[in-house]
């Protein structure tokens, strides 16, 4: 599917704007529907994209949010996406969402995977609304190089829902939804920032194997087109 390029003078530029058509995107499903979701990413792109969106004046309480990959840690670690998305998107106006972790109180990664898979059932499919970003290693949501569980994740035919990834640019064990579960959001946005991301995508846009940079997954295969937001 094709994808699009939205550029922006500056990363403030880029939050106000991507916070706009959000938040046009999640009034317009609860319009039709009654409830809208969004699945978000983590990392260090999207803080200040989430403190904009969490000013604008929607019916959040008709709005789940939850996360495109996690780390397997609690929400008090300050690695955890939760903390960010806490500290940044439940605020003013978001407060009032409903909030549906990906990590899980469990014996294991692979235990907290299922029950996640379990709970976020909860959120009717597509996700109205995904937003993943990109590592300069071309990993997206925690679709690694080397991941342990790479091939599975982004097989089309592996079901919707979570799956455990290990890998030496992860650090923890990882919890994601799979490529199933993400490539068919009616809005599917890639947010990356900086010139060094922009090289990294213009390489995952070129040939090359999947495995080496999983975000061509996304790129090649997704059913929706891609919108992109960068800012330098
Ligand atoms: O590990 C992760 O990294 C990517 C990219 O993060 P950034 O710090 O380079 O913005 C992120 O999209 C993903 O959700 C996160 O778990």
């Amino acid at each position: 599917m094709a994808s699009t390029l939205h550029s922006f003078a500056s990363a403030a530029d880029l939050a106000s704007s991507l916070a706009d058509k959000v938040a046009d995107t999640l009034s317009a499903a609860i319009a039709a529907r009654g409830t809208a979701s969004i699945a978000v990413s983590g990392g260090s792109t999207p803080k200040v994209f989430f403190q904009a969106l969490s000013t604008r004046d929607i019916a959040w309480d008709k709005v789940t949010i939850t996360l495109v990959d996690e780390r397997f840690v609690p929400a008090d670690n300050p690695r955890s996406n939760h903390l960010l998305v806490d500290a940044n998107l439940l605020q003013n106006k978001a407060k009032a969402a409903h909030f549906l972790p990906l990590y899980q109180d469990a014996a294991s990664a692979e235990e907290a995977a299922r029950l996640a898979t379990e709970k976020t059932r909860a959120i009717s499919s597509p996700f109205d609304i995904v937003i993943l970003g990109m590592g300069g290693d071309g990993h997206t949501a925690s679709f690694f190089p080397g991941g342990s569980n790479l091939a599975k994740a982004i097989d089309a035919s592996t079901p919707r829902g979570i799956i455990t990834m290990e890998a030496e640019g992860a650090g923890e064990p990882r919890l994601t939804f799979t490529f199933s579960s993400l490539q068919d959001a009616a809005l599917l946005v890639l947010h990356i920032e900086g010139e060094g991301k922009k090289d990294v995508l213009a390489k995952a846009e070129g040939s090359g194997d999947e495995a080496e940079m999983p975000i061509r997954a996304v790129l090649r295969r997704a059913t929706s087109p891609v919108e992109i937001y960068w800012a330098p």
